[in-house]
């Protein structure tokens, strides 16, 4: 069965042309939402899904970018469809998504505590989960603002999906030379310093043959004035379907 690649979104958290950077994954007849930003309900309902056909979501890190659409899907699976969406997080981020991002807005009703709004699945960096039938996934720690945890992915024992990272060079030469990556979907921030995210002239200082692994996310509304620079490095579209 062949796993597609769509993106809700491809743009950075201060775009506007773009959605959020949140992608949904179709494996079979399942549907995992990775991240769920302030955009996400839009997009969806942009490409005509419903709430009720995403099996799961999955969070990177708490930014709102990537939570801020969390609220509207715990609501809308409560009250229109009575029950609750399947939440995978990392188990140190489930508390403070809950007491920082979530519980200003959810808290009503009958729901008190994260476990009320959402089936929540916790998981332990490092360790290979099964979401269904040729879906696992892994989560690795990367660094992204000092002080606030953050997670990549390592999807299907080939996959690296970077969400948002400090450029980590040693990481992806580690995967692709060691763990058999074959497809490397990473953020890139096109113009200043990458404080807090990798730049376009960082990921140019890859290997050529790594670079050609590489598909760009996560990028800002100047995206166009890029095409033709970045190398052999293509950018992801919003919207599109790609098979993995
Ligand atoms: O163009 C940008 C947009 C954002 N930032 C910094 O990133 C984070 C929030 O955005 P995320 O995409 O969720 O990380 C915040 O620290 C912003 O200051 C940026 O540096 N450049
Ligand atoms: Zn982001
Ligand atoms: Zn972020």
């Amino acid at each position: 069965m062949t796993l597609t690649l769509q993106m809700l979104g491809t743009g950075s958290a201060f775009a506007k042309t773009y959605f959020n950077n949140n992608a949904l994954l179709h494996q079979g007849d399942f549907t995992l939402m990775i991240d769920c930003g302030i955009t996400a309900p839009l997009a969806l309902h942009q490409l005509g899904y419903a709430w009720e056909d995403i099996d799961a979501v999955l969070i990177t890190h708490l930014h709102a970018d990537h939570v801020g659409g969390l609220e509207e899907f715990a609501f809308q699976m409560k009250y229109r469809y009575h029950r609750k969406p399947v939440l995978y997080i990392a188990e140190p981020l489930a508390t403070p998504l809950w007491e920082h991002t979530l519980s200003g807005g959810l808290s009503q009703d009958e729901i008190r505590v994260l476990d009320d709004a959402f089936e929540v699945r916790k998981i332990t960096e490092g360790t290979i989960v099964t979401l269904t039938e040729n879906l696992d996934v892994e989560l690795i720690q990367t660094p992204h603002i000092e002080g606030k945890l953050s997670y990549s992915l390592y999807i299907n024992g080939g996959i690296f999906y970077s969400a948002d990272l400090r450029f980590q060079p040693d990481l992806l030469h580690k995967l692709v030379n060691e763990r058999s990556c074959h497809t490397i979907l990473h953020e890139v921030q096109l113009t200043g310093e990458g404080f807090v995210h990798t730049t376009l002239n960082e990921l140019l200082t890859l290997p050529v043959a790594l670079q050609q692994q590489i598909s760009l996310m996560h990028y800002g509304d100047e995206k166009e004035d890029f095409v033709g620079k970045t190398g052999p490095m293509q950018f992801l579209q919003q919207h599109q379907l790609y098979e993995l």
